[in-house]
């Protein structure tokens, strides 16, 4: 198996004397799906949130690609390839849905885009590089249609689409995904479950927080389960379905685990 792409070592959060996550090892290789599921409050955001460099952990390690994120400061992890999607629309609604995905390649082009918007004598062929890219991203989320619609004419659904456009816009190498399940219908589900695995194709690694555990199980090749900041489980779904540990930990929830 190829050697991992994130490699998390003994990762500690503290925040006062809560240990949010403790002595945690996760790793994710190119081109795998793996899930982070846990009761509610058991460190899975906080997790994320190390991993996408919006805190830096108390102790423990973070590599990428073999190279330490230690001392990277947060918008240096984009352009090394960690990328994060939100839960939550971030889009710019008077922009259209092609704009939209153009300004999400600034992390990877960011000359281009400047000689597009200061209008210099190259400006033209970059901009068409540009809108190329971004149609072909607007196509591979099923936006095709709405490549010029205003953003704020799109669904809850589709904006969430164009979230995932935007995110690879960016040419992540490893792609957080913070419960991009919530809030969409069952239809819309199944179509994120192919665009997910899509984009694990493409050889990016994909990292997921869900509460949807149907959702994730059926789409993750592996799952590591969280319980009071520590990690309870790592495996196939079919493997942390059946652990004791995990059960005993969903106790109170047998409900999600009997649905996953
Ligand atoms: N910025 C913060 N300051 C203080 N405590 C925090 C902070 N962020 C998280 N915590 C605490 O750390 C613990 C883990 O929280 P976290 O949000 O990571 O869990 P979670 O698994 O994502 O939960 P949920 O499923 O409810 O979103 C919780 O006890 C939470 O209250």
């Amino acid at each position: 198996m190829n050697s991992p792409l994130l490699q998390a070592r003994g990762l500690c959060k503290r925040f006062g004397g809560l240990h949010a996550v403790s002595d945690l090892d996760l790793d994710v290789r190119a081109g795998e799906v793996v899930g982070v599921i846990g009761p509610n409050g058991a460190g899975k955001t906080t997790t994320f949130n190390m991993i996408a460099g919006a805190f830096a952990p108390t102790s423990g390690t973070l590599a990428f690609d073999g190279r330490s994120l230690a001392g990277v400061p947060t918008h240096g992890f984009a352009p090394r390839g960690i990328v994060r999607t939100f839960q939550h629309n971030k889009s710019f609604d008077s922009l259209s849905v092609r704009e939209n995905v153009m300004v999400g390649m600034h992390t990877r082009m960011p000359a281009s885009l400047w000689r597009v918007l200061a209008g210099t004598p190259d400006s033209y062929r970059a901009e068409r590089e540009a809108r190329r890219r971004a149609d072909e991203l607007v196509d591979f989320v099923g936006l095709g249609e709405f490549a010029q619609a205003e953003v704020s004419t799109l669904s809850f659904g589709q904006g969430r689409l164009l979230e995932i456009a935007r995110g690879l816009a960016a040419g992540p190498r490893l792609m957080l995904f913070d419960e991009p399940a919530a809030g969409l219908a069952p239809g819309e589900c199944a179509r994120l479950e192919e665009i997910i695995l899509g984009i694990a194709r493409q050889g990016i690694a994909v990292l997921l927080i869900e509460h949807d555990m149907r959702f994730l199980m059926a789409l993750a090749d592996r799952v590591a389960v969280l319980n009071f900041g520590r990690k309870i489980a790592d495996g196939t779904p079919d493997a942390v379905r059946a652990d004791p540990a995990v059960i005993e930990a969903y106790l109170g929830n047998v409900e999600n685990l009997a649905h996953a």
